[in-house]
């Protein structure tokens, strides 16, 4: 469904994403590791056309999506909705405007303009809000809430816009360890539940082996590994995060769990 070809991207002479080839099928959870450098955020963003590639193609149910452009485009990127590790909320308007922001690329400039958003768009906001169990928050500066409540309303808002994509970059990297496990499985019920694919930048093993089916590896903007979470040996780790990091000296940074270690209860308020 989701085809990227050969597709490379420079940034002056660094090359961030090396001649990557993969497909993706419908409703496929993925998940893409790699050290800090290696490619993840820029193959993400060629995927939503937050970056062009240099070379090769993107395409979506055999339409080359890495050349559309205007209107098209928009609906591309509607299509396919992104999550931040910074969230990307609007922090002085109230949760339910920022996760009514998802219907933009819905609706006509003028009603836009005009900040109309119909009852059932209201309602939808609500129910995806409910959904992630934040409804309580709807009215609240969406600045006010805590790392993990601006993530949930973020996905909310990615609901909003029907994508058939989902693109999560580093979800959960700035989440405690409960916030973090909410997070994943939101993405993981949205995932099963609607079916929409998920492709997700991680920076844990382990969140990557206990959340997605598939997992690709990158290293030095190539990817070295491509297939089921299993399949992942001591072998796989190596190539992925280098030579350095044996089966038993995997650094801690990478494979130390963000999910399951018990933490504190967020405050209520951690503006
Ligand atoms: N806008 C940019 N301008 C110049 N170089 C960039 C830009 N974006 C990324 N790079 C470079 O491309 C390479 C890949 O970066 P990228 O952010 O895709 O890696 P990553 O695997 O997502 O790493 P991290 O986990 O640290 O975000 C890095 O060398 C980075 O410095």
């Amino acid at each position: 469904m989701l085809e990227i070809r050969s597709v490379t991207r420079r940034f002056g002479e660094t090359v961030a994403v090396d001649g990557v080839d993969i497909q993706i099928a419908e409703g496929e959870m993925v998940g893409v590791i790699g050290r800090s450098g290696a490619g993840k955020s820029t193959l993400l963003r060629m995927i939503n056309r937050l970056i062009d590639p240099s070379e090769g193609a993107i395409l979506f149910k055999g339409r080359e999506v890495s050349s559309l452009k205007g209107a098209a485009l928009r609906r591309w990127q509607r299509d396919c909705a992104m999550i931040f590790q910074q969230f990307n909320l609007v922090p002085r308007l109230d949760v339910l405007t920022n996760v009514l922001l998802g219907r933009l690329n819905h609706r006509s400039t003028a009603l836009n303009l005009l900040n109309l958003y119909s009852r059932e768009e209201r309602i939808q906001a609500v129910a995806a809000l409910e959904r992630l169990d934040i409804a309580h928050t709807a009215l609240q500066q969406a600045g006010t809430l805590s790392g993990g409540q601006q993530q949930r309303v973020a996905i909310a808002r990615a609901l909003m816009q029907e994508p058939k994509v989902i693109l999560a970059d580093e979800p959960i990297a700035s989440l405690d360890p409960l916030n973090a496990k909410v997070v994943m499985d939101s993405l993981a019920d949205i995932n099963a539940r609607e079916g929409i694919t998920v492709i997700t930048n991680l920076h844990t093993l382990d969140t990557a082996r206990r959340y997605c089916t598939r997992i690709i590896g990158m290293a030095r903007g190539k990817v070295v590994f491509d297939g089921a979470a299993q399949a992942l040996t001591a072998e796989a780790v190596r190539r992925i995060y280098g030579a350095e990091a044996g089966a038993d000296a995997v650094p801690e940074a990478i494979t130390s769990t963000s999910i399951e270690t018990p933490a504190a209860p967020e405050p209520a308020f951690a503006g």
